[in-house]
């Protein structure tokens, strides 16, 4: 059964709602067949798919190129995209015609944006638009250049009563769930009692609605670069590379083909 935004609402206080990024047509469907609720077109893409050192050079065309790939998987979980760096900075004009392009052009029905409070009051207008929104707050890896590094975010009474705020801020705003990445876990817990949205956690600890987790960190195919909090469920970098050192023998023996 297709999985809405209405499902994953509802999802809150039940069970934890699982989320997985995809990046193409065939990791999609491994998340499909695996039976997660949301498929996230993240723009950690930059970094896994494309080999940049952060997510600042992922463009739309980007996103609407790998987006479409996975719309392409017709996944029954419900399909995110992220809106990539600095375009929720522009005009609301701007946010809107981006956003309506991840769902036409790259079949994603629903957004992520990255932001504090001021973002968040701007995207009012992206829901208003009927398109679905999931605020990301925490750490906002379109942020480095400013935060000049990775860091846990509410780890002091202040930064909590901030983060409690801008989460305020996204439910008021019309958004359908809240993404919290590398927070103080007791902070994490507050803000996902404070709102009646669901929160998906990453780097979060276990008092999110949810959580979410990056495929390549998942499957262990990355190149020995994992954030602190992933985990490696298999490790198919070395089962891969085992499998084509093989190919790669039998031809030069002519043991391949037959
Ligand atoms: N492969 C991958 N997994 C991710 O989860 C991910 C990406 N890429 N790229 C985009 C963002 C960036 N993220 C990251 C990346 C690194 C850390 C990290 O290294 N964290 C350290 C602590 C911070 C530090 O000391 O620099 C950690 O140990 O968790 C955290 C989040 C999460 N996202
Ligand atoms: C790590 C998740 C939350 C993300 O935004 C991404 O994959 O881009
Ligand atoms: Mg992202």
């Amino acid at each position: 059964m297709k999985t809405t935004t209405q499902t994953i609402r509802q999802l809150k206080g039940k069970r934890p709602i699982v989320v997985l990024t995809a990046y193409d047509f065939i990791t999609a469907q491994l998340a499909t067949e695996a039976g997660v609720d949301m498929i996230l077109v993240g723009d950690s893409l930059g970094n896994t798919a494309l080999g940049y050192e952060s997510t600042i050079p992922v463009t739309v065309d980007a996103m609407l190129h790998h987006c479409a790939a996975v719309a392409r998987a017709k996944p029954s979980a419900l399909l995110m995209c992220d809106v990539p760096f600095a375009v929720a900075g522009h005009s609301t004009d701007y946010l809107l015609d981006v956003c309506t392009r991840l769902l036409q052009v790259g079949g994603a029905e629903c957004v992520k944006i990255e932001g504090g409070k001021l973002i968040a009051e701007k995207c009012a207008s992206v829901a208003q638009a009927g398109i679905p929104v999931m605020g990301h707050i925490g750490l906002k890896p379109q942020d480095v250049l400013q935060l000049g590094g990775y860091r846990k975010f509410g780890k002091s009474a202040a930064e909590r009563q901030i983060l409690i705020d801008e989460a305020r801020a996204w439910e008021q705003s019309g958004a359908f769930a809240l993404l919290m990445e590398m927070m103080d876990f007791e902070t994490a817990a507050a803000v996902t009692e404070a709102i009646s949205i669901p929160t998906i956690g990453i780097g979060a600890g276990q008092g999110t609605d949810g959580q979410v987790l990056v495929i390549s960190d998942a499957l262990g195919l990355n190149a020995g670069k994992y954030p602190g909090f992933a985990k490696k469920f298999v490790d198919l970098r070395s089962i891969a590379v085992e499998a084509l050192a093989q190919y790669a023998t039998e031809v030069r023996e002519r043991k391949f083909p037959e």
